[in-house]
């Protein structure tokens, strides 16, 4: 059997990179990283803190240095934050670095997913469903420019969507066995 490469989960706020992430390493016996964690635990602050101190561009500085980081790292799962694929640098790093998974949701599942939460700055506004739809405009194009494959997570619980991502990756990273 061929090693698998890293597996990168690009895809908007809520469309589940964190949850399947940590579910796909498992299923793989994989180290398991999430960007926005590691950011966390480097700053020892948290996202919200980060934005209202550095701003959005210091958090995606701290970003882009994170995903140059865990993309040298190999065999691991990464979940990205959602606007990893914002800036030409990262999507040059993660497109070369490992096999892209595009998690695709609705905006619909999007505001019930992340109806409660407090954790993401950007969202915490009257307005969220205008702007959750904005930025599918702006960054669907970019996360389709910078995937392998796309799963849809709006329709299926995480479990599904992992079985499914299995079974892909394999068929692109050995297409034999995947026959056999
Ligand atoms: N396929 C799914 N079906 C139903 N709920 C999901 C699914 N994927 C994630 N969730 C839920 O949506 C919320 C946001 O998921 P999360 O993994 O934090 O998304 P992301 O990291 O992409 O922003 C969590 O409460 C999670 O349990
Ligand atoms: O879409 C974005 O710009 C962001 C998504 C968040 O990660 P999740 O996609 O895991 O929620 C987090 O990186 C930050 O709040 C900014
Ligand atoms: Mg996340």
């Amino acid at each position: 059997m061929l090693a698998l490469p890293n597996l990168i989960l690009i895809g908007p706020m809520g469309a589940g990179k964190s949850t399947i992430g940590r579910l796909l390493a498992a299923e793989l016996s994989r180290d398991f990283l999430d960007s926005d964690h590691e950011i966390q635990d480097r700053c020892g602050a948290d996202i919200p803190w980060i934005f209202d101190v550095e701003g959005e561009g210091g958090f995606r500085d701290r970003e882009t240095l994170m995903i140059d980081e865990l993309t040298h790292r190999e065999g691991v799962v990464i979940a990205t934050g959602g606007g990893a694929v914002l800036r030409e640098e990262n999507r040059r790093m993660l497109r070369e670095r490992g096999t892209v998974i595009y998690l695709f949701t609705t905006v619909e599942q999007q505001l019930r997913r992340t109806a409660k939460d407090r954790n993401r700055p950007l969202l915490q506004r009257p307005d969220k469903e205008a702007v959750l739809r904005q930025m599918f405009g702006e960054r669907d194009p970019l996360y389709r420019a910078t995937a392998d494959l796309t799963v849809r997570t709006d329709r299926r619980g995480p479990r599904s969507v992992v079985n499914d991502i299995v079974r892909r990756v394999t068929r692109l990273v050995d297409p034999l066995q995947a026959k056999a």
